[in-house]
Parts: C-alpha cells; structure tokens; sequence
C-alpha cells in the first residue's frame, strides 16, 4: 500500500469509533469511482486541458445531430455485425457474444497501410479495427465454433492454435496482441468457471430463475421477433429467456454433469447468417471500413465442436449485480485481472474501467434497457476510455494538447501504456463527455434520462468511425497509439 491510500484497517478503526456498521469486505460498492478519479486527473493535467467554448459548441453540435439520427440504445442493434435476435440469436447467445466481444475489444490499430493491415474477410467484405473483432467472431459460429462460450476457452480444443484460427486474418498482419487475447479468454473462463461455474449441475433451477426474472425481456422481444423474416432460434432450449418452463430442456442437458464432448449438438447449429445486412442506418460507417472488392474467401479450417451443454456462467455474474450499472463494473474489476483498468496518476491510483464499463453499456443496448439490460443506475457509467473518443473530442475542438504531446501523436509516435500523457487523455476525456453531458441537460432539461455519456460515446465512435476518412469534416489529428489491453 502506498502512502496516498487509506490504510483500511484504521478506516474501520475510525468507522467503529464513529459508530458506523462494518463494510463487509466482500460487498460489491455500487459507485465505480471513475468520474472522480477522472475529474483529479482533470484537475492535475498539464498536457491536455478542455476547451470550454469548445465543449459548449460540441455540446449543441452532438445535441443536435443525436436528435437529427434519432441516435437511442435502438442504434446498437442496427450495427450490421451486432447479434441480435432478429439474426437469429437467443438472449443467452447474446449475452455471451457481448461478454466475449468486450473481453476482446482492444488495441486494433495498426502501423501498417490500410491496405496491410489485419483485416478480416465476412460475409464477402473485409473488416477492420473493432469490427474485425466482431466479424471474427460471427465467421467463428457460423463455422460451428463456440467462441462466445465460456466454458470451451479452458477445453482442451482452445487450443494456441486453434483459437487463432479464430482470428485469421486476410493480410500478412496477425491482430494486435493475439497471445494477450488468448491469454484473456482462458482467464475468463477460468474465473467464470470458479466463481460463477454450475451450482452442482443444477442447470434446471437455474433456468427457471433466470426465465422467471428476466420475463419482461420476453414481452419486450415478442413483438420483434414475432415480426422476423429470418429464421429464429428463440425457441432453443439454451435462451432463459425464451424458454417457458424447464420441461422443454432435453433430459441429457438437464442431467450431464460431464465435460463438454467433441460432438456438435443439434440444438447448437452454427447461426444463420443473414445476408441482408445493408438496410440500416449505421450501415454507411461500418462498411466504409471494408474493402469495396470482395474477396474470395480463404477462411481457415477451425475446430468445428460445440459443447453439449449452454453455459450459463455470465448470466450468473450479471445477476450478482442487482440491476446496478456500476456494481456489474466493480465485480469484473474485483473477480477479473483483464478488466482491472486502473493506473497511477500523480501518485494516486485512478480507475478508467473502460472495457467493464463499455461490457454493461453494450448490454444495456443490445437488451435496450430491459431484462439482462436493465440496470437503474445506467447514468453513473462514464464514456469509455479509448484511442478514437479523445481523438473525435480534439477533433471538435473540445481537447487540447501542450505543443509536445500534439507532435508527439501528430508524428505517430508511441505512447508507452501508463505514461502521464496516457492518462491525461484517458481522464481528460471522460471529464469532457462528462462536461458535455451537463451542458445538453442544462439546455434541453427535457432530455433528462434520455441522453447520459454512454450514449454520447456510442454517438461520438459512430462519428469517428465516420469521419475517419471523410474529405468533409475528417479527423484533424491521428489518435495516440499505446499499445495496450485496456482499450
Ligand atoms: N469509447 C468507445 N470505444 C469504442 C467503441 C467501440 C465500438 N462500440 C460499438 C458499440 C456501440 C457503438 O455504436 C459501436 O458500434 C470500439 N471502441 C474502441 O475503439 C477502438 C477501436 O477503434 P477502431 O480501430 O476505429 O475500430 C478500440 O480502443 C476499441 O476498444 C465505443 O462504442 N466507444
């Protein structure tokens, strides 16, 4: 322990003496800390301040364009790679392929050409940066491999090998930090396994608890899915959601204590894809990422086994949570070191959480607030801690960088992860869209707990994405490049 945090023991000294309860050591706080920590390196930043006329101008020009697109948690779901039940996927499925996709998402910039770079080939187009991911993923199940279930990254078919088939790409480039994102799915399964693994094989108890609590998100999905074209799979007996009672699960998986086997069960088909991917909104900004000529794919032979049995594992950890935004954030910082986002900062440590926190927004965007995504306390979450957001915010004149650090990312260089730069730019720019945030409630009361700063993220990566390489209104400045885990 350092000499700038609290020695716990006296704190409890001091709580008994004032009167105060015991905290429980194993109680999960409901605040995350991240918008204090952000608004100290704020305070103590040297190297990048916020523009104030800036962030007010930003504030009207974000305002204005969210309500122009009609920008909601909807939007999530009209990203053509995000699963959806509509495509086919039930809620556990989906729930899994969040989870997975934001234990992944990080680090896909590249010092390579556009051309070069690591790109992956789906569905006829070649995807890059955050989309690789996602696309990597989908081309995964389509292929019969479970890639979004906890319980197959510690099987002994994960193997090196086979998980980065996985993530085979198109170009000579191997994704950014591959043995990082291995070394995190086995991680993952691990600690899910330990803490959050089957209660003595009792999948039917679990079931019914889950499809019991979670009802509403049924209601919610009914209309949706009872107006799909494409083939549902909400009748699978692996969505909690969707299943009325525990009688429709097959006897060998309510019954199977056993190990996932190598055979490919019926009922865990590869998804359908859904060719139609053009006719949405955000449909401009992702496929601007791909190439125009599609290639001829070369795709990778990968393992092609499904385990028997649905893995419930997260669904349990996001119910540990009690609906609350920040409490989901704190347990994966608590039970998950990949999710631990913390650093040092003037000798202080600070917390970010961006991949804990961007886990829960997802979820609360891909369930559009209801059932797995319900969680009362959205509005404390911050944006998300990345390269692209601090380089949209200086881009709208809200960041400003000291003339060393502008060359430094001007001039491509990198910025080692945990540097003082680093920090301020991550810090800087939660307290920005923070800033933001208050400016379109102070103007617009009305759109109080309709716009917070997970929306206004979402909102702002869109338009980075966007403007990436467009003529008009293109991004001044490159972003800063660490390499690093956490975003
Ligand atoms: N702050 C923030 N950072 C985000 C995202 C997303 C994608 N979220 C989806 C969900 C809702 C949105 O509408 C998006 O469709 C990725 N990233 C981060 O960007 C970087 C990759 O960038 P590039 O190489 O250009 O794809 C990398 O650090 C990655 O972690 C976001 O939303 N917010």
């Amino acid at each position: 322990m350092s000499d700038d945090e609290a020695d716990p023991e006296f704190l409890e000294l001091l709580r008994q003496s004032l009167g105060i309860k015991p905290t429980n050591p194993d109680e999960i706080p409901f605040e995350t800390g991240v918008l204090r920590d952000a608004e100290f390196i704020y305070a103590n930043s040297v190297d990048v301040s916020i523009d104030m006329v800036g962030t007010k101008t930003a504030a009207r020009t974000i305002y204005a364009l969210m309500q122009a697109r009609g920008y909601s948690t909807q939007t999530w779901s009209t990203h053509s790679l995000h699963p959806t039940r509509l495509d086919g996927f039930s809620d556990l499925e989906i729930v899994n392929f969040v989870f997975t996709m934001d234990l992944l998402n990080f680090s896909f910039w590249s010092e390579l050409s556009d051309e070069a770079r690591y790109q992956v080939e789906y569905r006829g187009s070649r995807w890059t940066g955050y989309n690789s991911l996602v696309a990597s993923l989908r081309r995964a199940l389509d292929a019969g491999v479970p890639i979004t279930t906890p319980r197959f990254w510690t099987s002994a078919e994960a193997t090196d090998e086979n998980l980065g088939l996985v993530f085979f790409g198109a170009t000579n480039e191997k994704i950014p930090l591959l043995k990082e994102r291995i070394d995190m799915l086995r991680e993952a399964g691990r600690v899910l396994h330990e803490n959050f693994g089957e209660p003595e094989c009792d999948l039917e108890s679990d079931v019914v608890a889950e499809s019991q609590d979670f009802d509403d998100v049924k209601e919610a999905t009914a209309e949706e899915t009872n107006g799909a074209s494409t083939i549902s799979r909400s009748d699978r007996e692996d969505d909690p959601v969707s299943v009325p009672n525990v009688e429709s699960i097959p006897v060998e998986e309510t019954q199977s204590c056993t190990e996932p086997g190598p055979s490919l069960n019926e009922d865990e088909q590869p998804i359908n894809t859904n060719d139609d991917e053009t006719n949405d909104s955000t449909t401009k900004s992702t496929s601007e990422e791909s190439t125009t000529e599609p290639k001829s794919p070369s795709e990778p032979s990968a393992p092609s086994t499904l385990p028997p049995k649905p893995d419930f594992s997260i669904i349990r950890l996001i119910k540990k949570a009690d609906h609350s935004a920040g409490k989901l954030a704190n347990l994966l910082a608590k039970h998950f070191a990949g999710f631990r986002d913390e650093a040092r900062f003037d000798n202080r440590k600070v917390r970010i959480l961006k991949r804990a926190q961007i886990f829960v927004a997802d979820l609360w965007a891909a369930f559009k607030g209801q059932g797995y995504g319900e969680f009362h306390d959205i509005d404390q979450l911050t944006m998300f801690a990345d390269y692209r957001i601090p380089q949209m915010l200086h881009s709208l004149g809200v960041l400003n960088y000291s003339p060393t650090l502008a060359y430094h990312i001007k001039d491509q260089k990198l910025l080692p992860s945990g540097h003082s730069w680093e920090i301020q730019l991550r810090g800087c720019s939660i307290w920005a869209v923070e800033l933001i945030q208050r400016e379109i409630k102070q103007s617009h009361p009305k759109t109080a707990g309709r716009v917070n700063a997970v929306l206004i993220d979402f909102f702002l990566y869109d338009l980075a994405k966007e403007r990436e390489y467009g003529a008009d209104g293109g991004l001044a400045m490159g972003h800063h490049r660490t390499r690093s885990i956490w975003y």
